[in-house]
């Protein structure tokens, strides 16, 4: 657990001793991508790679297409009308913007946690079991270490194990939010969208979620929504700078911020524009 800053800058360094991101297995490829609402062109041309076991975070002034991004990568906005995308998203062998791909299995493998919490009205416990019930047959024992082990890994269970039975909605703001990262884990993805999840949150349980973020990459991949640039060179190992539906630039976290390539992302890091 974070103390203060100071742990916060020596945690951040440790992480920054790991491989090097770029040259790390891709865990979704991303080549060609556009995306439209309607008429309006909302991704332009994105290529990226999204590295396997590390979080890579997105960045950008407001409405230059962060979120739309992370939500093609699970094909959410299949679930509106007129929204369509163009290219390749290819993930475990198969590009998943094609017809035909399972979006419930997709969004199985790759879950998202939105920037509010969502927990459901129901039991803590039930929460955490919903989505294992849709797509595995568990005895009562197999369900409750299930159930057990994603709360352990969204370090909630310690908080909650007394009282499984409540429900979810009785949890603080930053409970609730670990339990909606408890429910998207619960099912094993490969990755987990992050769309700013701690927006909504005060400081310590934002430093609860950004601790467990580095925990969680061990055994996922992470991308990451945020506006707050301090967070993402806090928790990220690679960081994509966005602007108007492009994609200006992506590399290692500490270059980004220290060295970036591109003037545009130098103004913007340093609060010279955005
Ligand atoms: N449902 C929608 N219909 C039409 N346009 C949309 C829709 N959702 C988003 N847009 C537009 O697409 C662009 C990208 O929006 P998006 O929400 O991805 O940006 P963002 O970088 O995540 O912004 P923010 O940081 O404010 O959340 C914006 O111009 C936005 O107005």
């Amino acid at each position: 657990m974070f103390r203060d800053s100071q742990d916060t800058k020596v945690f951040t360094h440790q992480i920054a001793q790991e491989s090097d991101p770029m040259t790390t297995q891709s865990k979704l490829t991303v080549r060609g991508l556009n995306f439209f609402y309607g008429n309006f062109h909302a991704l332009k041309n994105i290529d990226l790679d999204i590295p396997e076991h590390k979080v890579t975070a997105f960045i950008g002034p407001s409405g230059c297409g962060k979120s739309t991004l992370l939500r093609t990568f699970n094909r959410m906005y299949d679930l509106y009308p007129k929204l369509r995308a163009e290219g390749e998203i290819n993930f475990n062998g198969r590009n998943i913007l094609e017809r035909g791909v399972d979006l419930n299995v997709l969004r199985a493998k790759i879950g998202m946690v939105f920037q509010k919490p969502t927990p459901f009205p129901m039991a803590i416990y039930d929460n955490v079991a919903f989505g294992v019930k849709l797509y595995e047959n568990l005895s009562r024992s197999e369900m409750d270490d299930r159930v057990e082990w994603a709360l352990q890994k969204a370090a909630l269970w310690n908080e909650v194990k007394d009282k499984l039975r409540q429900s979810g909605l009785g949890l603080s703001g930053g409970q609730q939010q670990r339990l909606c990262i408890a429910r998207a884990v619960a099912v094993k993805p490969d990755v987990v969208l992050l769309d700013e999840p701690t927006s909504a949150l005060d400081p310590i349980s934002t430093a609860h979620i950004e601790e467990l973020v580095h925990e969680l990459k061990r055994e996922y991949t992470i991308a990451m929504v945020t506006h707050n640039m301090q967070q993402a060179a806090r928790v990220s190992d690679v960081t994509a700078y966005m602007y108007l539906g492009e994609l200006v630039e992506v590399g290692p976290t500490d270059q980004i911020f220290t060295k970036p390539a591109r003037k545009e992302t130098e103004d913007y890091i340093t609060g010279k524009f955005g």
